[in-house]
């Protein structure tokens, strides 16, 4: 038996010797990887995170000390320390375990995430009722170099600093990358801080553990004393935090006592540790980017490349450099998403356009707003979860101004395995509400373009919202051409029931059309809503159904039902879309067959709904 087979639970743990560590990490650093390729996720993050994860759980009273991770991508090694390991193969996958913490899940994931940069906040509010509970655990924060970049941490900082009565230890886990090579100011002061105090820093230790006030004196008598000016104080000791680091977060040797020792100092401390992202295989060293987040792949030949049809990212990442050719206007901005947003050929083609910002969602949507007020045309890549970050931004600083920002809305829908965290089923609801806003969903490939096309066009705020993975596989016309704004067109002309869907919602409900002889509509626009096209629909048939792949709360069926109701039409109507229940991780398709939205789910509930002669189907939700 391994040492990590033996291990289901923290407290086995620490009765290992401090010089089984070493081994210890070796096996789970294996195991992962192994784990990893077999049920794909988040690699890199989670390698370079082996020894803290060993670390804390050794040091910590981990449940009743609360250790809370930023992000939780890298929380793997923690499950599998925390009793998870026999179902890691399930990670990800429906009815598996998430690949976040979940308080669901267990009582050692004290915080649910997978957002990021919200561990300080969440971790100073622990901190805080451990005081006014006069209870004495402590409360650790684990946050990325990527993450730290995001304004909710330097919030969450800034409050901890006057609180110097909690007993908090925020780590900063620096491994200099984001999912892609991180940006800013930010990022150039860690690398600073890493180069001028790295290793002297960690023999320095015994004199950071200090108190803060007689650490501020120890250093002007070291000054004094020598003659010369030690290095400022870290922006974090300004903070009001006691610093310590950097120290090297893969040298159990150093992590351990360094834990042990910030374990009995009061007050807010900060814990700088240095890691490499995809440590321990090679591949991922190399490539920490391609290993962020994977399929399954052979551990022993790495991620290969496949012959994959074209998914919407690269419709847009495509659309954005043929349009950035022709208007020098044009400037692309992601939070942080370059890779996932499709952005990677832009930034090459047009680097003075290109924006990385950093995990900054609110920032990203007003700097594209300042940019609109001097006329250029700023195009932000947004996942939808992630825009839900940015809602004052979009209400506020564009949509009230209306302001010529475009919104490429990727992800939006069920994403599949990273679950109901990063699922966009709520833009239709929260962009239809403000007013000036355009939103378009768009059913394929080339409407995509097209849509895109006639977003950037349009002299306010626009969005295109499309789905993960690719679209039915519609061949894409070169030209930049629009699509008839505010108008949906009918696919599919049948009589007594009519289909209105929206986005990738079309096709499945032009099959279930086919078989139920219904007219089915592509509308297109959720706003505009085409409203003429909704009456003309209802008086000429009996009943209507809306389909959509968000929230049916407020979605666009809901529209519909306004449009309907503003009319003066009282008409049946079945409004079909995501229902009012978080939808967990798991394969996209089962997903979406588990909420009735593939075509043979649409005809079953139109069925259900309307009743037919032919026997009920039933919506498979298992
Ligand atoms: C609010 C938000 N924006 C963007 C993301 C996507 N995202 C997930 S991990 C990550 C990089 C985080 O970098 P870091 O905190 O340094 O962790 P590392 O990946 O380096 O381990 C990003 C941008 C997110 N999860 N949440
Ligand atoms: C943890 C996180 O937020 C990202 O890594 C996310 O999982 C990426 O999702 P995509 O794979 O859809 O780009
Ligand atoms: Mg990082």
């Amino acid at each position: 038996m391994t040492l990590l087979q033996a291990i289901n639970d923290p407290a086995e743990l620490r009765r290992l010797k401090p010089e089984q560590l070493n081994l210890l990490a070796e096996e789970l650093r294996q195991f992962l990887l192994e784990s990893v390729s077999r049920s794909g996720g988040h690699l890199s993050s989670n390698l370079g995170t082996v020894e803290l994860t060993i670390a804390l759980h050794y040091v910590f009273d981990t449940p009743r000390d609360r250790l809370v991770w930023d992000v939780g991508h890298q929380t793997y090694g923690h499950k599998v320390l925390t009793g998870r390991r026999e179902r890691m193969h399930t990670l990800r996958q429906w009815q598996g375990i998430s690949g976040f913490p979940r308080r669901s899940e267990s009582p050692y994931d004290t915080f649910g995430t997978a957002h990021s940069s919200t561990s300080i906040s969440a971790a100073l509010g622990m901190a805080r009722a451990a005081r006014l509970k006069g209870e004495n655990w402590r409360t650790i924060a684990v946050i990325g170099d990527g993450a730290m970049s995001a304004g909710m941490a330097f919030e969450a900082l800034n409050n901890a600093g006057v609180q110097q009565d909690v007993n908090l230890l925020v780590i900063l886990n620096d491994n200099d990358m984001s999912i892609s090579p991180p940006v800013g100011a930010l990022n150039r002061y860690l690398a600073r801080l890493m180069s001028g105090r790295f290793y002297a820093a960690a023999k320095d230790v015994g004199n950071s553990m200090l108190p803060g006030p007689v650490r501020a004196l120890a250093r002007r008598l070291t000054e004094h004393a020598k003659g010369f000016v030690v290095p400022p104080a870290t922006m974090f000791e300004e903070f009001g935090f006691n610093y310590v680091g950097p120290i090297d977060g893969h040298d159990l040797d150093s992590l351990i006592p360094t834990l042990e020792n910030l374990r009995e100092l009061k007050g807010p401390q900060f814990l700088h540790v240095v890691t490499r992202k995809g440590q321990g295989y090679k591949l991922a060293e190399a490539d920490p980017i391609l290993y962020h987040g994977t399929g399954k792949f052979d551990p022993a030949e790495g991620i290969l490349p496949a012959v994959a049809k074209t998914t919407y990212t690269e419709v847009f990442g495509n659309w954005l450099c043929d349009m950035a050719a022709i208007d020098e206007r044009l400037v692309g901005i992601t939070p942080a998403m370059r890779e996932g947003s499709g952005l990677v050929r832009f930034e090459q083609m047009f680097p003075e356009r290109y924006f990385d910002v950093g995990i900054a969602e609110q920032h990203a949507v007003t700097f594209g707003a300042g940019l609109a007020t001097e006329g250029m045309k700023p195009v932000v890549a947004i996942y939808s979860t992630f825009l839900q970050r940015a809602y004052d931004q979009l209400i506020h600083d564009v949509a009230l101004q209306n302001l010529d920002v475009t919104f490429a809305l990727d992800r939006a829908g069920l994403v599949g395995a990273d679950g109901a965290t990063h699922a966009g089923n709520y833009d239709i609801a929260f962009v239809r509400c403000i007013p000036n806003m355009v939103l378009m969903a768009a059913s394929d490939e080339n409407e995509c373009r097209r849509m895109l096309t006639t977003a950037y066009r349009y002299p306010g705020p626009a969005a295109v919202r499309y789905p993960r993975g690719a679209g039915p596989g519609v061949a894409i016309e070169p030209a930049l051409s629009t699509v008839p704004f505010g108008k949906g067109e009918i696919r599919r002309q049948g009589k007594g029931l009519a289909i209105l869907a929206f986005g990738p919602m079309v096709a499945p409900s032009v099959a279930a059309g086919a078989e139920l002889g219904a007219t089915v509509a592509n509308m297109r626009f959720i706003k505009p809503l085409d409203v003429e096209l909704v009456t003309q629909l209802a008086r000429e048939h009996d009943q209507l159904v809306t389909v959509e792949e968000g929230s049916v709360m407020g979605g666009a069926g809901a529209a519909v039902a306004e449009a309907l109701a503003a009319a003066g039409i009282v008409k049946p109507l079945l409004m079909l879309g995501l229902p009012d229940v978080f939808i967990q991780h798991g394969d996209p398709a089962l997903l979406l067959s588990s909420v009735g939205l593939d075509a043979k789910g649409i005809a079953a509930s139109i069925r259900r709904c309307f009743g037919a002669a032919e026997p009920r189907l039933v919506v498979n939700n298992s």
